[in-house]
């Protein structure tokens, strides 16, 4: 199988510069329209589709941000490992602004999203133990480094709901439950990968300490949007970086990413509804 690699860019990452053929397309989901036209072409000789989560412009909150439109429309363009670019707040002292964090679990403290493909009709219960791709989280982490960023490998984001930062109480209840990392888009972004049998890659980039920090004081917007330039600039350069670590030939994934339907769906064949199966046909559609 050919790899191709989808990028979500996250608050300060609204495009990607250097690829081969590019051109923004717009992409019709079952979902509903996704963020954003989707910028495709080649990089390092392999296909890209890069996505602006906000919107060119910052248009979507993180509660507005269409999560499933996103997900179905880069599975719809044929891509297989997709890199999650996210601005985050941090819970350890050793986690500075500047750094990069692979996060490898959530806790999900999201609330007014839809956060599944499947309902009513055709019932799935993917597995998410291990929410993001080791395989593709460490070529991240490889490509990071060669680009010369600090990256920890592992942290625990917790996906608030935003859009407000979190009151110093809940700042220090996240830290007490071992969370390293705080943003508000990763979740239900990286359910709905996996739903769509995507391997799925979340890279955070440390913009501040959010509000226990008693040397930092409380986070706002503007020490944010002072990080974010240096950091996206890093995150383009893990993307190049990118395609000569994963290859253009991908083996199927060692960790079942994309095989992650085989056994989710439990609404028997004859009871399921025809209409959400047909908004199914590229998420599920090898196994339906
Ligand atoms: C601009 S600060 C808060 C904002 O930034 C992060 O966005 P993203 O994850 O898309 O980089 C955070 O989750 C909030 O949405
Ligand atoms: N402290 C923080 N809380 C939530 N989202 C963030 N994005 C960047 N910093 C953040």
């Amino acid at each position: 199988m050919q790899t191709m690699i989808g990028v979500i860019g996250g608050s300060g990452v609204y495009d990607i510069a250097g690829l081969e053929g590019a051109s923004w397309v717009k992409v019709k989901t079952p979902w509903g329209a996704p963020s954003d036209e989707v910028l495709v072409g080649r990089l390092g000789g392999l296909p890209i589709a890069f996505l602006p989560r906000h919107g060119r412009g910052h248009v979507h909150s993180p509660s507005s941000v269409p999560y499933r439109a996103n997900i179905d429309a880069l599975k719809r363009l044929g891509v297989t490992d997709v890199v999650a670019v996210s601005a985050c707040g941090s819970f350890r002292e050793s986690y500075a602004p500047g750094d990069f964090v692979l996060v490898d679990q959530y806790i999900d403290r999201t609330f007014a999203r839809e956060k599944s493909f499947f309902g009513p009709g055709c019932v799935a219960h993917v597995s998410l133990a291990h929410p993001t791709c080791p395989r593709l989280s460490a070529h991240c982490a490889a490509a990071g480094r060669a680009a010369g960023v600090t990256v920890h490998d592992g942290g625990t984001y917790l996906a608030m709901e935003g859009p407000q930062f979190s009151t110093l109480a809940e700042s220090r209840l996240y830290r007490s439950w071992g969370c390293d990392v705080i943003g508000m888009t990763g979740m239900p972004e990286a359910k709905l990968a996996r739903e769509a049998e995507l391997c799925y890659a979340s890279v955070a980039m440390v913009t501040d300490y959010d509000s226990w920090h008693p040397d930092h004081g409380a986070v706002d917007i503007t020490q944010i949007v002072a990080t974010l330039g240096a950091n996206a600039a890093n995150a383009r350069a893990l993307i190049t970086a990118l395609p000569a670590l994963l290859g253009a030939s991908r083996a199927p994934c060692p960790h079942g990413c994309d095989r992650a339907l085989d056994h989710a769906l439990i609404t028997a064949p004859a009871a399921r509804d025809a209409s959400l199966l047909a908004k199914l046909d590229a998420v599920a559609g090898r196994v339906l």
